[in-house]
């Protein structure tokens, strides 16, 4: 298995170019299901995730191909067809190891009328229920049962139905799967208090260039007009917000300044505006974001919550960020109830936290020092990289597997601005 090996101490300075966002390409990729013509995706990222649902959609019928491979370039093109759909059925084995591949549900059952999924459980950062992606197919006219872990939906004879969703809590998962159920259901879909993330936007747009009928982009009612089918189309997948905002813990724990190339301000209201109250510059550059430190960072008090607010996935980083502050932050999280799987790890290498319930309080240290150290999730160990980044020695980070899922050619982008960072193979 491999780790990251990490000697701290340096300051990152220049230029990172962030990847498309892995949680967007994630619910991109089962579009392809809602149509006979090929579909094309411009800047995926190179994640393990986006290859696994790329075999996942394989099984199901889909063709894919990949240009843009070579080691130098970034954003490759995919390009899917699902000239038929040849099986119905997401197993355990794929869905366990990935939990997007749930978001094949929707289309699915849009397309062919009939989905047999397993069911996703549990997981390392908490509980991870799908009721509410099954109360939006039944409001669609589905028929759900649920036998030996796996969801089976079928639909009526003559196909889905338009009808009203009103989620009792903000989904991401529940709004994409309902939003691609929709799009070829018979008459008019409601859907209330609809997430609002940039990703599920980002879906939006892509169903409506593949010929959906959709409004009310980027507000908590969507409103869609089932069409007869959809057709292929040419998209290209957001930037990574979560990557640019990980970055930027980079450059603030480092005392150090980075241009996050490509990355969306507007899409990242609520991270820089944390970014800003703990003390950094945050400038505009031409095509991107200028993130710098500007001396001691400061203590802050955070809560995750759905966007446009904090976002669950910027939790572990900012900890990892508010280890160093000046000062006790207070950081409460809302959307998992056990995604604090970083703070031992932090603690081993001389932070102090302490976790109350759902929330953490966390008193800034003068300094952080090498450890080896291991997560259980993604950005749990991107928390432990950025420790690394910032601590006296060496810090070696395993099961990088998870990093992999979710960061690109992470120690190629830090090695560009500075960082002494690398991957090591135990074979
Ligand atoms: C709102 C939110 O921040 N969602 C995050 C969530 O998306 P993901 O789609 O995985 O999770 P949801 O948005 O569906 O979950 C939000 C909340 O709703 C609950 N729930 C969800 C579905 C359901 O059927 N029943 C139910 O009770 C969940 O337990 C959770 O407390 O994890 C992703 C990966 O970390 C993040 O990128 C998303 O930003
Ligand atoms: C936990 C995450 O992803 P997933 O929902 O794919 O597990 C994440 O992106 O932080």
């Amino acid at each position: 298995m491999d780790r990251i090996i990490i000697r701290g101490g340096r300051r990152l300075e220049g230029k990172v170019c962030i990847s498309g966002a892995k949680n967007a390409a994630l619910t991109l990729l089962p579009c392809a299901l809602l149509t006979d013509e090929p579909l094309t995706l411009r800047n995926l990222p190179r994640l393990a995730d986006v290859d696994s649902f790329g075999h996942l959609l394989n099984q199901l019928g889909v063709s894919t191909t990949v240009e843009g491979s070579k080691p130098e370039e970034f954003g490759r093109v995919m390009t899917l067809r699902a000239a038929t759909i040849s099986s119905t059925v997401a197993p355990y084995d794929i869905v366990r190891k990935m939990r997007a591949s749930i978001l094949v549900l929707g289309p699915l059952m849009a397309r062919a009328g009939e989905a047999t999924v397993s069911l996703p459980g549990g997981c390392a950062i908490g509980n991870r229920p799908i009721d509410l992606h099954l109360k939006a197919l039944e409001a669609l006219g589905a028929h759900i049962e649920l036998a030996a872990g796996y969801v089976k939906a079928t639909a009526p004879k003559g196909g889905l139905t338009g009808g009203h969703i009103s989620f009792p809590v903000v989904s991401v998962g529940a709004t994409e799967n309902a939003l691609m159920a929709a799009v070829l259901a018979k008459g008019a879909t409601v859907i209330e208090n609809a997430a609002r993330e940039p990703e599920i936007t980002d879906l939006a747009k892509c169903l409506i260039a593949m010929g959906a009928r959709i409004e009310g982009l980027r507000t908590d009612t969507l409103t869609i007009q089932g069409v007869e089918e959809l057709h292929g189309a040419t998209y290209s997948v957001m930037p990574d917000r979560i990557e640019a905002g990980s970055y930027a813990c980079a450059a603030a724990i480092t005392g150090g300044s980075l241009e996050l190339v490509g990355a969306r301000k507007e899409t990242m209201p609520s991270i820089l505006t944390g970014l800003q109250d703990a003390g950094l510059i945050v400038e505009d550059v031409a095509g991107g974001i200028k993130v710098s430190a500007d001396g001691r960072l400061r203590p802050l008090s955070i809560s995750t919550a759905p966007y446009p607010a904090f976002p669950t996935d910027m939790q572990a980083q900012f900890m990892a960020m508010l280890s160093l502050a000046d000062g006790t932050s207070l950081l409460t999280e809302t959307i998992f109830e056990n995604r604090y799987m970083h703070v031992p790890e932090l603690a081993r290498m001389g932070a102090d936290i302490e976790v109350r319930g759902r929330s953490a309080v966390v008193r800034g240290v003068e300094k952080l020092i090498g450890a080896p150290v291991m997560a259980t999730d993604l950005r749990a160990s991107m928390s432990l990289v950025l420790a690394g980044l910032a601590a006296e020695g060496e810090t070696q980070v395993s099961r990088v597997y998870h990093l992999d899922r979710g960061y690109e050619r992470l120690e190629e982008k830090l090695q560009a601005v500075g960082a002494d960072i690398e991957r090591a193979s135990d074979g």
